[in-house]
């Protein structure tokens, strides 16, 4: 899906997000692991304001594991659990149940205290574009019903779908928007496919890969492109990749859009191996004042 974030349509987002937090117990935030900080949008504590919460670090098969344990620790020290999944292949999703009663504790003894017989959990997943939600929700139901319910023009009441006996997830999930304002977070979300290649130049994007590779990664961008030395030189850097990958115009030139765009296809598609690229966001100011 591609969204033009204006801001009346962000006002809707949150608008929608908030007419149905009435309706649920806990929100699943789903981030992705390359991404965590990156990939959330940069008001939902406002706007889920006091609403429980698990955080669920998606698309973890493509992300570093130990900078994803990081992670959770880092979230669940802010007072906010977390779990790494792959909605992929499913993986993890086990332990969602589980961790949702444990964060639901008190309000179930609660209940059961004022008489009121236990029911379903109801929940809803929150994120931003190409996070995940739809395969999330289709794991979880292992249907394929979040597409087929979400056809425009039809009108209809909130679905709920049922997870097992013990969790009902609404069937549309709230689409919230990334932070667009930092340049770098936005190459991130380029890379990681959050928005679309032409907001950014696609040179530009290729180039904050190669500065990221070459800075964290030196050993798997000689290897993937056979390079010996990585150049000090960007254009020879690009040069060299392009040579390797035939992105050549006439005359043997290098095309440095063609090479651009396959440095960035291969980040896309995990061909440098698992990546965090959310190494460095954990004492920002701005981070630590959202919170
Ligand atoms: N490798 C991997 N890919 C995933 C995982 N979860 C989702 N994907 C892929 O990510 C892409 C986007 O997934 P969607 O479920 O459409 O994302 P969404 O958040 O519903 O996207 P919007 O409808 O744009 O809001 C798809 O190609 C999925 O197959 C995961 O855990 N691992």
């Amino acid at each position: 899906m591609t969204i033009q974030w204006f801001p009346g349509h962000m006002a809707k987002a949150r608008r929608q997000v908030t007419e149905k937090l009435k309706l649920v117990d806990i929100i699943f935030e789903l981030v992705d692991a390359r991404i965590p900080i990156s990939s959330r949008n940069p008001m939902i504590d406002e706007i889920i304001n006091q609403k429980p919460r698990l955080i669920l670090i998606n698309k973890a098969d493509m992300a570093d594991p130990v900078q994803t344990n990081q992670w959770i620790t880092y979230f669940e020290q802010k007072g906010i659990r977390a779990l790494a999944i792959n909605s992929d292949k499913g993986t993890g999703l086990q332990a969602i149940h589980k961790v949702t009663m444990e964060i639901l504790k008190e309000k179930w003894d609660r209940m059961e205290s004022r008489g009121i017989r236990p029911r379903a959990v109801r929940a809803m997943i929150v994120g931003i574009p190409n996070v995940g939600k739809s395969t999330l929700i289709n794991r979880l139901v292992k249907k394929n019903i979040a597409q087929t319910g979400n056809r425009p023009g039809v009108t209809k009441a909130q679905q709920w779908i049922k997870v097992g006996k013990e969790m009902e997830l609404l069937d549309t999930p709230g689409i919230l928007w990334p932070k667009f304002e930092d340049p770098e977070v936005g190459y991130r979300l380029a890379l990681t496919g959050a928005i679309k290649d032409t907001l950014l130049n696609l040179q530009d994007i290729a180039t904050y890969a190669l500065r990221f590779l070459e800075t964290y990664y030196p050993d798997r961008l000689k290897s993937r492109y056979e390079i010996e030395e990585i150049p000090d030189d960007l254009v020879q850097l690009f040069e060299a990749i392009g040579k390797r990958r035939g992105c050549l115009m006439g005359g043997g030139i290098i095309d440095f859009d063609k090479t651009a765009e396959v440095i960035v296809r291969d980040v896309r598609n995990v061909q440098f191996g698992p990546i965090t690229f959310d190494l460095d966001l954990l004492e920002r100011p701005a981070e630590s004042s959202n919170e």
